[in-house]
């Protein structure tokens, strides 16, 4: 059975990145996806934007939707100040496996939870089942479709609060243009743009900042 992408990642860093090292974990994706074999990381230019999202908001607690192999739940856990976790729902089980592997190997598994279903069931879970009050910050980077779906759904459940920040990665490519019409015409939510690239491409991609006004 020859081995997916995914697992060729993982393998890559295993035998090149050094353990307990979050930044050379996403170093080393981002060479192998650089140079070898092109994946949806969110990569190392929206990256930044992403740490920077994440330092600014500060949160307790993080979500994020679409795991992939880790690579953002490694990027924003590094960042995390003491005591604060992110939870990161992947629903398909192959890249959840990664994505868990990848997490341990990084040494941030005691900030991060890894979910595996699909977000509109986890969703609803997030209070009861996972002791969860409201989300300080999300990060959308699974299915462009469901973004805006998830984004009414974390209202409906009362998980976000006045200041809650959102950041939705590919607003661009693939595009969410749904999602940013609903955003952007929504008054309960204050958007600001951020022009980048595809991750390992010389694409215009961009992320949309969202924060809550309750
Ligand atoms: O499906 C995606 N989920 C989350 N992030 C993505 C991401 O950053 C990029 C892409 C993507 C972009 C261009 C292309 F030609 C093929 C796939 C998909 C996803
Ligand atoms: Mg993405």
């Amino acid at each position: 059975m020859n081995q997916s992408k995914e697992q060729r990642i993982l393998n890559f860093v295993l035998q090149n990145a050094v353990r307990g090292d979050p930044c050379s974990v996403l170093d080393t994706i981002d060479q192998y996806c650089s140079q070898k074999e092109w994946a949806m990381n969110v990569g190392n230019e929206k990256g930044l934007i992403l740490d920077k999202t994440v330092e600014e908001a500060n949160p307790s607690v993080a979500l994020e939707l679409g795991t992939y192999c880790g690579y953002s739940a490694v990027r924003i856990a590094r960042v995390l100040k003491a005591g604060a976790h992110l939870l990161t729902v992947e629903f398909n089980p192959e890249f959840a496996a990664i994505a868990k592997q990848m997490i341990e190997f990084a040494g941030v598994q005691d900030k991060v939870k890894l979910l595996e279903g699909p977000s509109e069931e986890i969703i609803p879970q997030l209070k009861k089942k996972y002791e969860v009050d409201t989300v300080d910050f999300v990060f959308l980077d699974h299915w462009k479709d469901r973004y805006t779906p998830d984004t009414i759904l974390l209202q409906e459940c009362n998980l976000l609060r006045k200041g809650s920040v959102l950041l939705a990665d590919n607003v661009i490519v693939p595009g969410a243009p749904e999602f940013l019409n609903y955003i952007r015409n929504n008054p309960h939510f204050q958007c600001t743009n951020y022009p980048s690239r595809l991750e390992y491409m010389k694409v215009a991609d961009a992320m949309e900042k969202a924060v809550f006004l309750g």
